[in-house]
């Protein structure tokens, strides 16, 4: 085991380490005339370092060795011009596209003998890396020796250079590469390949050239196929690319011009039969009249008059005048690239759901909760927009959210955005590129079912998601780059479905994630049966989402940083407000600061507020007269008050719309604090909202957060077992809802020691408490949080109070902050008072009514450990539990030591 570790680390650390080296030199090394080569093979190796090689050419006396790994070496060596390639056979559907990219390097790699015995065994450990993965093979010369060129970022080759020299390495074909060769690569070496190959195309080498596969018969049958024979396989999964050399689909456009104008009706009709039958090819790849349709589509999109747009933000342009002056190259680039460029493109999100307006709010709703909103702007596009107007310049991401088929002609329109580097993101959409198909499983469509979804760092994830009814197919003959992402597990055992499929189209960069499965709907929308299942998933619904954006190109980064507002003091009486401001102004400074642990109020009045210079950071305005709040419309005084039924608790507030933590407004100050305020701070949101142990509360709008302070004496029965403090924390929110007249069969839960519960499915609150003893007093804080109005990404109460409406045709009004604020901290009280008059027993049967893990079985100490039955509380509020062997004993709620829901416990006391 330590010997494994030993050579994790070692691998992880030195493979890091040659990575940087070799990364870092060849940046060093950019602008001259010196490289690095990688070489293998003792017999080229010569005793001096040097090796001997049929690429003499490449090889300069002057070679040194940099770096020597068994038999493997990296040499700093000349760079040389490749300047033979006329017998080289280009690699459709990477060399076509060949576009000089900035900082990336050129080179030969050559391989001589196939690989023998367990070289890249599976049970190795060693990784794999696909040299196609991190590289654009251009040309090959499939001779002995094979040879092919190849470009790569500096990074990518510097990855390529380190698998080489550590044997792991690997070639599409089953050779075993020996040598790699960085070369400086002339584009007119390439255009006269292509122009030997392909003559008839024009010289320029544009995305235009990708027509080639339908209109010249020279390239219909696929060049070099045996190089890639590896890969004819059903699918890909994820990080392990499908190559083929067909292109398909709607990258047969180049020749938009020369065609004349087809009768579009009349073919849509025909091209809805190519959809009928059980495999549903839907991409057009084959078909003369279809490319002459996507050629006038093109056309007609191309020359669009400009009165016909009517709302489609056209920021294209600002996005260029934006770049510097003197940023032409950039520019240039930019243009180069089929104006999509990797950094700062047009912020628009276009989608498209065929005109549906309700469709289009759901889908907005989950991209805006997914997506930086502040760098992106979500826009309808409607089939007329799609098919007239100029749009594909300006769109950062397409949505196609279209469940019914789309039309030939829009589903051209996708492609050809596909095809000039747009990225496109398909939710239960028609939408197939070349490389797939659809096939339809009516019998799965608006079923739950199990997602695989595999991540970018290959872990996988699980989920319940809606299916969409279809499923994708891997048309191999197709072409296109395909890698599988999501999969359904069916009901027969190892049937899978791929239901998310990322596709990279064309040569410009094209990237399409697509999938089956319905990723925008919430499952408060739909609140049948499936609710539970999909809401177990809701968060992980949102993981895959927010991955899937990303990969597209989109920021899904909370960089919304909110800047903490002023602090409203407020009150349910002025006799309370007055009380308190007296004590304020004692305990502040001749500069009206108030200084706490965490951070400094600066008394201010409302009139001043405007005019408060720059505080000192750390520091917030807290305003002391405000009488106009009920401006604020996410928290209402009143409706608080008239709620709030408390002899003390809470009667003081310190309220604000944006603060770290409601715990930071009240540190240090409550100990400070006279018996007689009761003292809460609210917020609408938190920006560092605090869990227990080291986990963050997130806190968006919608969640009610609090922290109240209460003060306990020590002799007194809550002081002499105060973990009881929290469970009657987390009861009282349960309370708040289920004393509610109406809502009393709400499954609103306590799960032991301090969560708040859907059912035992969901967690939708939590506690924090802290405590600092001071003379006779326990000074708590009680941090408190629990999802009120924000359904996503997890759950809320009013999830269940409309699931609770459906199921029993009921009509309970949704619930509010400020309503369950003040009915928690008025439960909360009633609550301490209990305990205080009757102890452990006064409020325990409440307790149990509301709690989930009544006879539940656990397992103690771990998973296979002795099996135990929940019990109860204890007298201190620890959880007692009952086994055959040992009795009754305790376990202590101090951390993450266990898991109620998984069972197991860990004892940390015997009786
Ligand atoms: O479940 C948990 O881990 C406890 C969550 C407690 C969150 C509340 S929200 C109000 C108060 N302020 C915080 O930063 N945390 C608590």
């Amino acid at each position: 085991m330590l010997i494994t570790l030993c050579y994790v680390y070692m691998w992880v650390r030195f493979q890091k380490c040659y990575s940087a080296l070799i990364r870092n030199s060849l940046s060093k090394l950019k602008n001259s005339s010196f490289t690095f080569s990688v070489c293998s093979s003792p017999a080229l190796v010569s005793s001096t370092g040097r090796y001997t090689t049929p690429y003499r050419d490449h090889v300069l006396n002057e070679d040194i060795v940099f770096l020597q790994l068994g038999d493997k070496a990296v040499y700093v060596t000349k760079l040389q011009a490749c300047d033979d390639l006329s017998k080289w056979t280009v690699l459709l559907g990477s060399s076509l596209v060949y576009v000089p990219q900035r900082d990336s390097i050129s080179f030969i790699i050559e391989a001589t003998e196939y690989r023998v015995g367990n070289y890249y065994s599976p049970t190795s450990n060693k990784k794999v890396l696909k040299w196609s993965d991190y590289c654009r093979p251009l040309a090959c010369s499939p001779g002995q020796p094979f040879r092919a060129v190849a470009q790569a970022s500096v990074d990518n080759f510097s990855r390529i250079g380190v698998a080489f020299i550590e044997n792991r390495l690997q070639l599409d074909n089953g050779l075993v590469p020996s040598k790699i060769v960085p070369v400086v690569l002339q584009d007119s070496l390439l255009n006269k390949l292509l122009e030997k190959q392909c003559p008839k195309r024009p010289k320029t080498l544009t995305s235009e050239l990708l027509c080639c596969t339908h209109t010249d018969q020279c390239c219909t049958e696929p060049l070099l196929y045996h190089l890639f024979t590896d890969h004819q396989h059903q699918h890909f999964h994820r990080g392990s690319l499908l190559l083929t050399t067909q292109q398909g689909g709607s990258e047969a456009l180049c020749k938009a011009q020369d065609l004349g104008p087809v009768d579009l009706q009349n073919h849509c009709l025909e091209s809805h039969n190519h959809m009928e039958g059980h495999r549903h090819h839907l991409h057009l790849s084959s078909c003369y009249e279809c490319l002459e349709l996507e050629n006038s589509t093109i056309a007609s999109v191309k020359y669009a008059s400009a009165e016909n747009i009517p709302d489609l933000p056209d920021d294209y342009l600002v996005g260029l005048d934006s770049l510097d002056d003197d940023d032409d190259e950039e520019q240039e680039f930019f243009l180069q690239n089929g104006g999509f460029r990797s950094n700062g493109k047009p912020p628009n999100v276009l989608v498209y759901t065929g005109g549906c307006q309700k469709r289009f709010q759901a889908v907005c709703q989950v991209l805006s909760e997914c997506i930086n909103m502040k760098d992106n702007i979500i826009y309808p596009l409607t089939p007329q927009q799609a098919l007239s107007d100029p749009w594909m310049d300006n769109t950062r991401l397409l949505v196609v959210a279209e469940e019914e088929t789309l039309t030939p002609q829009l589903q051209t329109c996708f492609l050809t955005y596909l095809s000039l580097g747009g990225r496109v993101l398909g939710l239960a959409s028609t939408l197939c590129p070349a490389g797939l198909c659809l096939e339809d499983r009516e019998g799965q469509k608006g079923l739950v079912s199990r997602l695989s979804f595999t991540r970018e760092d290959s872990t996988e994830l699980e989920l319940n998601v809606l299916a969409s009814g279809k499923v994708y197919i891997r048309d191999t003959k197709g072409g296109g780059q395909v890698e599988l992402w999501g999969e359904l597990k069916g009901d027969v055992t190892h049937q899978r479905d791929m239901v998310i499929v990322r596709v990279m189209h064309g040569v410009d960069g094209g990237e399409a994630v697509l999938c089956q499965v319905h990723l925008e709907i919430a499952p408060e929308k739909l609140m049948s049966e499936c609710f539970d299942e999909l809401k177990v998933s809701n968060a992980l619904r949102y993981e895959v989402l927010k991955e899937i954006l990303v990969s597209l190109g989109l920021s899904c980064e909370l960089n919304q940083t909110l800047a903490p507002s002023p602090v409203y003091l407020l009150a349910t009486s002025q006799k309370a407000k007055a009380n308190f401001l007296k004590w304020l102004q004692i305990h502040a400074d001749q500069n009206h600061f108030l200084t706490m642990s965490k951070l400094s109020l600066k008394m201010v009045s409302c009139s001043e507020l405007q005019d408060v210079p720059l505080l000192p950071e750390g520091s917030l305005a807290l305003v002391t007269d405000c009488s106009d709040f009920e401006n604020c419309t996410q928290f209402n005084m009143d409706t608080y008050s008239k709620n709030l039924k408390t002899s003390l608790l809470g009667h003081t507030m310190l309220y604000t719309e944006v603060i770290t933590s409601t715990m930071d407004l009240l540190e240090g100050l409550n100990q400070q604090l006279p018996k007689d305020v009761g003292l809460i701070a609210v917020a609408a949101q938190q920006t560092q909202g605090r869990g227990r142990g080291r986990n963050t509360w997130l806190s968006p709008l919608g969640c009610a957060t609090f922290t109240l302070t209460v003060q306990v004496e020590l002799r007194s029965r809550l002081g002499r077992r105060i973990p009881f403090l929290q469970h009657l924390a987390a009861l009282a929110v349960v309370e708040a809802v289920r004393t509610l007249p109406g809502y009393e069969d709400i499954d609103l839960r306590v799960k032991w020691p301090n969560d708040i519960y859907y059912s035992n499915m969901i967690k939708l609150g939590g506690v924090l408490v802290t405590s600092t003893v001071i003379g006779s007093t326990f000074h708590l804080l009680i941090g408190c949080g629990f999802n009120v109005t924000n359904s996503n990404p997890t759950i809320c109460i009013n999830d269940l109070i409309q699931k609770y409406n459906i199921q029993h045709n009921r009509s309970l009004q949704p619930l509010n902050c400020s309503q369950l604020i003040a009915r928690t901290v008025s439960c909360l009280e009633g609550l301490i008072s209990s305990f205080q008059e009757g102890g452990p027993d006064a409020i325990l049967p409440t307790y149990y009514k509301r709690w989930l893990h009544s006879g539940t079985l656990v397992h103690l100490w771990s998973e296979d450990g002795v099996e135990a039955e929940v019990v109860g509380l204890d007298n201190n509020g620890f959880l007692k539990v009952h086994t055959k062997e040992q009795g009754l004993v305790s376990v202590e709620p101090d951390g993450n030591s266990f898991d109620m829901l998984k069972n197991l416990v860990v004892i940390k006391q015997n009786y």
